[in-house]
């Protein structure tokens, strides 16, 4: 090929529409020396028949920032790169049949809100004055998005295509890229046409994305954590009543979407479009029996009517003229999901230089956003928005190909089920357990999965309701809370014992350890026996993760962080670490207990050779029944405590011993209750880059005059400077049957002033407890705010800045 480009910045594989805005973006930021590889003809994939819908709706914070930015661009797009194409914002309605959906619409109605959005609540009325042909004597409302619509997905890509072309970028199409090789300074991309060498390289193979990711495992990858789900939408002939509405109004309807049933319908000419998410639902090329073809573009499965017939029945009662007309087409393709259904984007786990922008199963609605996220990622090694919910790292080590099939089907399935604060989807469990779980699980626990491994989030006790059915609430009440007080009384009163597995944990040692976490952290380092917390920041001195960090010698340190936060915090470390210093995961091999409340000390007293009265933040070696075990005086719970760590074969015998003792078994809903009420922070949650460490109120873990530099130093000089624009508060709030979930809107006024990051039932403190940013010049001690909590407004008063409870940490010292 006479130019074929032997050298990018960076070379995308895959020719959808994520591939393409990724490339568009790294033009729109400078990075117009690009290459982009697809095997076949542009949008070949899931691209092309995807139904084009582009909502912005969504329940997460993230994912609205990408699919309004979405909407915003494709708005533009066709002027700003004179490519005209077919976009109708619409408008969509989603219909409720019950109050806790109108609560769920509530809830994201006011995200919307604080976006600049208009999205609307409805009552079926107004439903049928905007949507005359429809049923709604059953319904109890709906929302409305007055930015949702429709695009052609093959136009929106080439769009995306011209843009970036008319910048410089270069797209080879029919040019498969067959492997990769990773070189000093980056990686050498191969084709059948010769090889190029770049930067960066980036998966966007959509469902092949799990067959590319193999080139990366010598290099550190794993296998892409996703399976192949087909999604059937079919077109009806012409309604004659739509087109005369159309003519009347000039409009087409907008889009609906009844997501109890599970299904969206939409104006398709002057047809309809109708897409279910059906609960029996198909997977593809997950046994050996039906193998993944090497080539499937443009191509689709046979239409299996049967599976959706319940749902179109459905359809054709809400929408009665529906069934006036005769199906004209069915579309029946593959369309990739993760685990949790949403896209891989972002850092590659374990290798470096290399990314992820694959598996979206909304990638027409997200494309727009993905692509800048992906630029940011890769130019500025940092994104505007957190994008925790989408990071590839999110997966660890337990999503083998049975896990990801079993979730999968199980997410779509239920792609617009409600996601209840106590309820636990029960696909994929039991993945990774505590070397004490069988008692764990003897003793009442009510599990829930973190990072795969099985916690217990309560204790039941004979006669409870444990089932699903008892968690389909926004509420606090429910068969846990006489539970979850008891468990918080036993911590406050006597002694409690959680069950912590797969607490990410890495020990980091050898000749200049110390020096380089100083170049890393924004604090300072703990004395050898002791341990603190510690703060990684990137360079605009916002929040990447926490650490506890404990000093086991000069230049030996065990650094434990949350279950989740395995790869991502991993990743960090072993790219910061000089190649003397030893990055070993210990997760695995270790389990811990946090054993607190004021007769710990008693408990463990007869178990241990520890010296007990070493104060808070000091750790030791010592024996704990008479296993070895390492004990650090800490308690998340804000009492007195200690976190035993011990291996897991010792784990059965502490555990034991320490049950014996008289400790009372308390689960993770009962430590976020106890947590809130010191106002520790959980991560990506009120630990997130969203925040800066000064916003998040962690001047005393920052040493801005220490003499190493460290990322975001600079740029926190600067903000402590002109001062923080929002600051951390603890709330608390006259809540009614629920308290503030995440990303609850705060107000002064009328006016939006901040967010809340968590919230939750103190049960020492006996109040609603919310954890937030709010702007600076409304964070005073006592000042009243509003939080609208599930579409109602309650009374929220910011709190001293100490915890409620215990505010001079003196039962935590005793
Ligand atoms: N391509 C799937 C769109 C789903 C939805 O609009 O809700």
């Amino acid at each position: 090929m006479a130019d074929f480009p032997t050298r990018a910045r960076v070379v995308i594989i895959g020719g959808g529409v994520v591939g393409c805005s990724a490339l568009y973006h790294l033009a729109k930021k400078g990075w117009a020396d690009c290459v982009l590889l697809e095997k076949n003809e542009l949008t070949a994939g899931s691209t092309w028949h995807a139904a084009g819908n582009v909502p912005t709706f969504s329940t997460s914070w993230s994912i609205m920032n990408m699919q309004r930015y979405s909407t915003e661009l494709y708005a533009r797009l066709g002027a700003e790169v004179d490519y005209p194409m077919n976009y109708h914002q619409t408008g969509s309605i989603r219909l409720a049949h019950s109050a806790e959906r109108m609560q769920e619409f509530a809830r994201a109605a006011a995200m919307g809100r604080y976006q600049g959005m208009d999205i609307k609540i409805l009552t079926p009325a107004e439903v049928k004055e905007i949507y005359p042909f429809i049923e709604t004597h059953d319904l109890a409302g709906a929302l409305f998005d007055p930015h949702d619509g429709d695009i052609d997905p093959a136009q929106v890509t080439q769009a995306l295509a011209k843009g970036a072309r008319d910048m410089g970028q270069r797209i080879l199409r029919f040019c498969p890229a067959t492997g990769v090789t990773q070189t000093a300074e980056g990686w050498m991309v191969h084709t059948d046409k010769g090889d190029i060498a770049c930067d960066y390289v980036v998966n966007a193979a959509g469902y092949y994305a799990q067959r590319v990711g193999e080139w990366f495992k010598p290099y550190g990858g794993r296998t892409v954590p996703m399976m192949v789900m087909s999604h059937q939408y079919l077109l009806t002939k012409e309604i004659p009543e739509i087109e005369a509405w159309s003519q009347k109004t000039g409009r087409k309807l907008p889009l609906l979407r009844d997501v109890d049933v599970s299904y969206y319908l939409r104006q398709e000419k002057h047809g309809y479009n109708l897409g279910p998410y059906e609960p029996n639902c198909r997977a593809h090329w997950a046994t050996p029996d039906d193998p993944m073809p090497d080539d499937f573009s443009f191509q689709l499965w046979s239409d299996d009517l049967d599976r959706i017939e319940d749902i179109v029945t459905d359809a054709m009662a809400r929408v009665p003229l529906m069934a006036t007309s005769g199906v004209s087409r069915v579309i029946n393709g593959p369309i990739p999901y993760a685990p949790d259904g949403l896209p891989l984007l972002g850092p590659m786990p374990g290798v470096r230089q290399a990314f992820e922008a694959c598996v979206f199963t909304f990638g027409i609605a997200q494309g727009g956003g993905a692509g800048k996220v992906l630029a940011e990622w890769i130019i500025d090694g940092q994104t505007e928005w957190d994008m925790w919910s989408c990071d590839p790292r999110r997966f660890t080590d337990y999503t083998d190909p049975d896990y990801c099939v079993q979730k999968g089907m199980e997410t779509y399935g239920h792609e617009y089920a409600m996601h209840f604060p106590h309820h636990e989807w029960p696909a994929g469990r039991d993945r990774k357990l505590s070397p004490v779980h069988a008692v764990v699980k003897a003793n009442g626990g009510v599990m829930g999965a973190y990072n795969g491994w099985e916690r217990a989030n309560w204790f039941a006790k004979p006669g409870d309701d444990t089932s699903e059915e008892a968690t389909q609430t926004w509420g606090r009440a429910g068969p846990w809370q006489v539970r979850i007080r008891a468990e918080c009384e036993a911590v406050r009163d006597h002694c409690g014992v959680l069950d912590l597995p797969g607490f990410s944990r890495f020990r980091l040692s050898g000749v200049g350890t110390a020096e380089a976490l100083r170049g890393l952290i924004a604090g300072g380092l703990p004395k050898v026996g002791r341990m603190n917390l510690v703060y990684i920041a990137d360079r605009r001195g916002r929040l990447l993760t926490e650490m506890s960090c404990l000093r086991l010698d000069a230049d030996e340190f065990i650094l434990i962080t949350a279950a989740a936060a395995q790869w991502h915090d991993g990743d960090i470390l072993r790219a910061a670490m000089p190649a003397d210093v030893r990055v070993e995961d210990l997760t695995r091999t270790r389990d811990t207990l946090i054993v607190t409340g004021p007769k710990a000390r008693q408990v463990l007293t007869p178990l241990t050779d520890g010296d007990l009265s070493l104060g808070w933040l000091t750790h030791q070696a010592a024996t704990v029944a008479g296993r070895p075990a390492h004990l650090v005086r800490v308690s998340f719970a804000g009492e007195l405590g200690w976190e035993i760590h011990a291996l897991n074969a010792d784990m059965p015998d502490i555990y034991a011993a320490i049950l014996a003792g008289g400790a009372t078994p308390f689960g993770m809903y009962a430590l976020n209750s106890l947590r809130m009420e010191k106002g520790y922070r959980a991560w990506k949650g009120d630990l997130s880059t969203d925040y800066s460490l000064l916003e998040a109120g962690l001047e005393r873990f920052v040493k801005l005059d220490k003499p190493q530099d460290f990322p975001g130093k600079a740029a926190l000089q600067a903000e402590a400077q002109r001062g923080v624009a929002k600051r951390f508060v603890t709330l608390i709030v006259d809540a009614a049957e629920a308290d503030a979930p995440y990303m609850s809107c705060l107000y002064k006024d009328g006016d939006i002033v901040g967010e809340t990051t968590s919230g939750g039932w103190g049960y020492r403190v006996g109040a609603s407890i919310a954890l937030g940013m709010v702007r600076r010049d409304h964070a005073q001690p006592g000042t009243e705010l509003e939080v609208e909590i599930y579409g109602q407004m309650y009374r929220a008063v910011v709190q001293p800045d100490q915890p409620l409870w215990d505010p001079k940490n003196e039962r935590l010292r005793a």
